[in-house]
């Protein structure tokens, strides 16, 4: 695709649609990677009560098996966490914004938590318990702090986190997201772990296209670009994250999935 077909403010227009449809189309040309939180699910007060629908993952099984395997999730989430609401039908996961990664063979990489990451843990814990309302998501080799339910604490929950990471020499990463603040080991993002797998096989020669939602997917996104693929902002201005195109919300992500798992016929949009 040349640049001159991009549309960087259609969101949810007739481009993408057919875009999606060509992708649909031909499932041996293309690599596709999901983040997961905002763009394959709705957002929900709290990291636990999110629901991915009851189709989703039966859905991801025949996706990855038409694609060739060649279907991975990159998300912020932990290796566990993905299986256990997924079902583990997809092999190939970059977990913890690419920290944790296992191939579509099933070899497992992580990073090795550095050594200043358990007092800064400590040193989350006995601020967060003076800020009720905040809610500290331990996922191993990251730390998330959530305000979600109290956004004015917003401002001194990224302070805080940024703070642990400069003082770290560069072992520990700040990442804010949505309503929320990460500390995580350094070393790796959404864009190392897609070019990990685009280096092998069943993703190597193949076109990625990468759905994300967030400024934590961007490294993603100029990844996927950098090796003549498609990034594809979800409920936000493609412009806005350095993306191609933009789809409205995780029910448009999930229409095509939907539709993905059954061929297309020449002439449709999905
Ligand atoms: O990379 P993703 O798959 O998008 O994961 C990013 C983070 O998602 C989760 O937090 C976000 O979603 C929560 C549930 O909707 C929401 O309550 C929170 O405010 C959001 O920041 C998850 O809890 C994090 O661990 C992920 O890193
Ligand atoms: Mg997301």
């Amino acid at each position: 695709m040349s640049l001159d077909d991009r549309d960087a403010h259609d969101i949810g227009g007739a481009r993408v649609s057919a875009f999606l449809a060509r992708v649909a189309a031909e499932p041996q040309r293309y690599a596709l990677f999901f983040d997961i939180d905002g763009t394959l699910i709705e957002i929900a007060p709290t990291p636990d009560a999110v629901v991915v629908p009851a189709a989703l993952p039966d859905q991801f099984r025949r996706l990855a098996r038409r694609f060739g395997g060649a279907v991975a999730f990159l998300s912020g989430r932990t290796l566990a966490w993905i299986d256990r609401r997924f079902d583990a039908v997809v092999t190939a996961v970059g977990a913890l914004h690419g920290i944790e990664r296992r191939t579509a063979a099933g070899t497992i990489e992580r990073r090795v938590p550095p050594a200043g990451l358990d007092l800064a843990r400590r040193t989350i814990d006995s601020a967060v318990a003076a800020w009720p309302g905040v809610l500290v998501e331990d996922k191993g080799l990251a730390v998330a702090v959530h305000y979600r339910s109290v956004p004015e604490r917003g401002a001194v929950v990224d302070r805080l986190i940024a703070d642990l990471a400069a003082g770290s020499d560069g072992a520990l990463e700040a990442l804010p997201g949505k309503a929320v603040a990460e500390l995580r080991t350094a070393g790796a993002h959404k864009g190392t772990a897609l070019e990990a797998f685009l280096a092998e096989r069943p993703f190597l020669g193949r076109l990625p296209v990468f759905f994300g939602d967030d400024v934590t997917d961007q490294d993603g996104f100029a990844a996927a670009r950098m090796h003549g693929g498609v990034a594809i902002a979800v409920g936000r201005s493609a412009r806005e994250v350095g993306a191609d195109f933009a789809l409205p919300d995780p029910v448009a992500v999930r229409a095509f999935v939907a539709r993905a798992v059954a061929p297309v016929r020449e002439g449709e949009t999905v």
